[in-house]
Order: C-alpha cells, then structure tokens, then sequence
C-alpha cells in the first residue's frame, strides 16, 4: 500500500487552502491531521478519495489501496435500518460480512438487527454507523474526519481499542480532528494551517 499527495495545491476563488504540500503514506501508519475549523482537513479527504478537485500536483495511489472514509456528516439510507444501511454500502464491492458488521455494532452497542430506522439515532449512532462503514470491508488507508465527534467517553475508548487493532493489522489510519484524541499513539502528527501540513512532535 502506497498513496502519495505530491506538491498539491488547492484554492476555493483566491482562498488558498493547501499550498504545494505532500504527504508520503505507508501501510501501518496512524497519522493524525489537527487543525482549527476550515483549516482544510475535511477538503483534504475529499481529494483523496477522488470527490474534490485541485488546481496542481498530484495524488498518487497504489493499485491495492481500498479506502474507507468517514468525512463530514456520514450520508444513510434514512428508512433503512442499520443492516440494511451497512448492507448497501458494502454491496458496492460484494463484501458484506455480516460477523464483521454484528461484531463492529456490538462493539457499539447499535442493534444490527433491530428495526429501527437510522432516521432515528442519535448524532452518536450516526457516528459510530459512518465508522463502522469505514473500516467493516478491510479497507487499507482509513480516513476518519472528527470520528469522535458525538461520542460519550465509553465509546471513545472503544474507539480508540479499535483504531488500535486495525493498526496492528497493517492497516493505516489517518483521523483528522480539532484536537487530541486519548488512548491513540500516533505515528506521525500534522497540523493543518495556514495553506500547510505542518510536521508536529505530537
Ligand atoms: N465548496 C466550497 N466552496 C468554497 N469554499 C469552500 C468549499 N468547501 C470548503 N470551503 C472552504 O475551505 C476551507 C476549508 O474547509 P474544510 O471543510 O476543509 O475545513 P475543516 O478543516 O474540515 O473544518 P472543520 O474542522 O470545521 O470541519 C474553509 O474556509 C471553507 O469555507
């Protein structure tokens, strides 16, 4: 697994938002994006994952990257439940696995069974679904755009146990949020300013 942002630079009209920056991403890696609201994490995922343009450099990707993302507010089929919500979107590949997907709900107490239309969960359970979807198909490069956001303390340790566990499997990670998330030792730290990814201690 490979993927690498080379010299990119982004504007919205004359509002730069990133300024020729790279960023060389390997398997394994728990990288952490910390930046202030509109400081352009989320219009950074996007470009990864192919739904947002740029007006130079490049993104480059290795034939075995599968992405998994959790950007912005997670989109549901709103008068489905959580099965068949998490049914549709693994669909797209063939790979629903339901032990995953019951294993990964259970994790976050959501009742994958249960008849309750995902209209009707809280901003918690929304979160969690969009979390669950980003990671439940092996996906290799996992981009997580505030996942805590919504999240009681319970919760956040599971996630933080879960971020853990997919990167033991090899598999990378990157989260961006405002600020530090606890119990998640990342390899490497960016803060996201001023048109620039700037390389942190932590
Ligand atoms: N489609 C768009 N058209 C014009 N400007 C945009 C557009 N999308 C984003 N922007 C601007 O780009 C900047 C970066 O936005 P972005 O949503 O990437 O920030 P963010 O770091 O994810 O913020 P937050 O933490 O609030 O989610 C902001 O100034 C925003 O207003």
């Amino acid at each position: 697994m490979e993927f690498q942002i080379q010299n990119l630079t982004k504007r919205f009209g004359t509002n730069i938002i990133f300024n020729e920056i790279n960023l060389d991403i390997q398997a394994g890696e728990l990288i952490h994006l910390q930046g202030k609201n509109g400081s352009g994490k989320s219009t950074l995922f996007k470009m990864m994952i192919g739904d947002e343009r740029y007006q130079s450099g490049s993104i480059l990707s290795s034939d075995d990257v599968y992405v998994g993302a959790l950007i912005e507010n997670p989109h549901f089929f709103e008068y489905e439940n959580a099965e068949n919500n998490l049914r549709y979107l693994a669909k797209i590949r063939g790979s629903f696995e339901t032990t995953t997907a019951r294993e990964l709900c259970t994790l976050f107490d959501i009742d994958l069974d249960g008849k309750t239309r995902v209209h009707h969960f809280s901003v918690g359970m929304r979160e969690k679904m969009g979390i669950i979807q980003a990671v439940m198909e092996n996906q290799n490069l996992v981009l997580l755009d505030e996942p805590t956001r919504g999240l009681d303390q319970d919760s956040i340790v599971k996630f933080a146990h879960l971020v853990n566990e997919i990167v033991a499997e090899g598999r990378t990670v990157i989260i961006a949020s405002h600020d530090h998330i606890p119990g998640i030792n990342f390899s490497r730290n960016y803060v996201v300013a001023d048109g620039e990814l700037k390389r942190v201690n932590s």
